[in-house]
């Protein structure tokens, strides 16, 4: 349970001070229930100091219990900020072939499913402290009041803890499942909303996700929850089963074998009686523990799948790099592991070279790894073989974080952000204004307070705002996947014959991923793609020629 000793050590003081004053509500409540029976079963009169002693435990015990309830919900809610900024830095700092590999609805369980039964689970614990504190010192006052009732109520205790144990074992065992398969309804509910148009227009397929896939793991997370739940029922009744049981004993069978008057008789039963809520609420937390161990065990699992491809990567404050001289890729490769390998695709060995002012295209077929060489040449995949230089140096997995600040990207699965973040200088954004005009986006979209007015346009419109937010980064590198796919023919001719030469103008290298033939003899190179080998390089004189394109 990493993860709980990590939380435990982040909030330690309201923890511990939940504890302690667990522990004196808890004892407090213990010495009341002593002076509850000694004044039901003395005869004297009634003392002034046992009413006083009576008000003051009373309001301890309340004190006490209302600042250890206020300090949980500090705990819960730090706890649950903690977990959930530890696995989005986590997420952030994991290779991202890693993250694909995991998938959104795992990463997207954890972040919601787990977090919140851990740290509502984990305010859990001082209430385990109170309750315990309460059992103890009820014992004690058996124990004081009589050995033999106190022996009889551990042997109880000892028997109804072995036997919850073992039902709770198997309890487990199905909770683990159930958290298993909210993985997969995560992903049913991706589908849902990512093809609710799909889903809509087509009567039969709705009722196929529905029935087919969505209900049955929904129906199946029920029944394990269920069943893990009766089974926590089940340990209550044995604990209610045993307690009973006790007092059954105590006021028939055990006055029968030792001579005990009627006022110690109602002393024990009282005691006894009292020790029922604690008891129930301690097995109460138990199950609910149960649930946490799972998710901790779930959250602990994910953090080893996310950075099990090599160590966490550098998210570190790097200097913004302003230009480079020369970027190569000496024989770099990279294949998709799959458990099937007869299907594996491997990219590569590719070399070829990058400088600035320069106008590359990565042109081929669909799957012929042009979005895969886009990912190894701007570091977000890490070389399975062959390597990274920038001029002149190999870029090792310690400068991978600083090398990537050399790029600028729009991949064809981009997301736009509303916020310009870490792009709303007063220059930055007074050079957005501009280029919306530029981008003839200024009708329809504002820059208020660093933030877009809209990101609800036309999937070309989108783009076009991907690309704006591509020209306020400036970097020395600018990748383009596939970005004039979804132009009209008039904005596609303003990016190939106006926008890519001004960049190369000013210097930036540019790669352009494209499928447009028309505008390849633009390039200073035509790199092809095919079957992840690069199978021809030819330049714009030769395109011009009619040898390629
Ligand atoms: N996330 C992934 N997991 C496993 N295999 C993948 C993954 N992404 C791509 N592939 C495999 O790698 C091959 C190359 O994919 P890639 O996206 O690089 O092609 P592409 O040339 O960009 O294609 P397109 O023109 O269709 O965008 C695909 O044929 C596919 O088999």
């Amino acid at each position: 349970m990493k993860v709980i000793s990590l939380l435990m050590r982040a909030s330690r003081g309201h923890f511990v001070l939940a504890v302690v004053l667990g522990v004196v509500s808890g004892a407090s409540s213990a010495r009341l229930i002593a002076l509850i029976n000694k004044v039901l079963t003395d005869e004297g009169p009634l003392q002034r100091a046992t009413v006083l002693t009576f008000v003051g435990f009373g309001l301890v015990a309340m004190v006490a219990r209302t600042f250890t309830q206020m300090l949980l919900v500090r705990l819960n809610s730090g706890t649950l900020y903690e977990l959930r900024m530890r696995l989005s830095r986590r997420i952030l700092s994991a290779p991202l072939r890693s993250l694909e590999q995991v998938g959104n609805p795992r990463l997207l369980s954890s972040l919601q499913e787990d977090a919140i039964v851990v740290s509502q689970g984990l305010v859990q614990l001082p209430s385990l402290v109170i309750d315990s504190a309460t059992i103890l010192g009820c014992l004690l006052y058996l124990a004081w009041l009589s050995v033999y009732v106190f022996l009889g109520m551990v042997g109880v205790l000892v028997l109804g803890i072995t036997a919850y144990m073992l039902l709770q074992r198997r309890a487990r065992a199905l909770l683990f499942s159930a958290r298993q398969k909210v993985n997969a309804l995560f992903g049913h509910f991706g589908a849902l909303t990512g093809g609710i148009k799909e889903l809509k227009l087509h009567r039969r397929r709705r009722m196929a996700f529905l029935d087919e896939a969505l209900e049955p793991t929904a129906a199946s997370i029920r029944t394990l929850f269920t069943r893990s739940a009766d089974i926590g029922a089940l340990s209550q009744a044995w604990g209610f089963l045993l307690i009973f049981s006790l007092i059954g004993l105590l006021l028939f069978a055990f006055p029968a074998f030792v001579g005990v008057d009627r006022r110690t008789l109602v002393g024990y039963t009282l005691v006894v009686l009292y020790l029922q809520q604690p008891l129930d609420s301690v097995m109460n937390l138990f199950h609910m523990l149960l649930r946490v161990g799972v998710a901790a065990r779930n959250m602990e699992e994910l953090g080893l799948s996310i950075t099990q491809q090599g160590a966490e990567e550098s998210t570190a404050e790097v200097e913004e790099p302003r230009s480079f001289q020369r970027l190569e890729l000496v024989g770099v490769t990279h294949a998709y592991h799959r458990e099937n390998e007869d299907s594996r695709f491997t990219l590569g060995p590719i070399s070829l070279s990058l400088e600035p002012g320069e106008c590359l295209f990565l042109v081929g077929g669909n799957g012929s790894g042009k979005t895969t060489l886009a990912k190894l040449l701007t570091g977000l995949y890490r070389p399975e073989s062959g390597e990274l230089r920038l001029d002149g140096q190999v870029v090792t997995d310690a400068e991978r974080n600083r090398y990537r600040q050399h790029f600028t990207t729009v991949f064809s699965d981009f997301h736009l952000f509303e916020q310009l973040l870490g792009l709303a200088s007063p220059a930055q954004l007074a050079r957005a204004s501009e280029l919306l005009r530029r981008l003839q986006l200024d009708r329809k979209v504002r820059i208020e307070n660093g933030r877009l007015s809209t990101t609800e346009l036309s999937l070309g419109q989108r783009k076009r705002l991907a690309l704006l937010t591509a020209y306020l980064e400036d970097r020395p590198i600018y990748v383009f996947d596939e970005w004039a796919a979804d132009q009209d023919p008039t904005f596609k001719d303003v990016f190939y014959k106006e926008l890519l030469p001004e960049l190369k103008a000013t210097g930036k290298a540019l790669v352009v991923i494209s499928h447009d033939d028309r505008y390849f003899s633009l390039a200073d190179r035509v790199v092809r793609l095919e079957s992840g080998l690069v199978v021809e390089t030819t330049s714009p004189a030769l395109l011009r020629s009619g040898t390629a394109g």
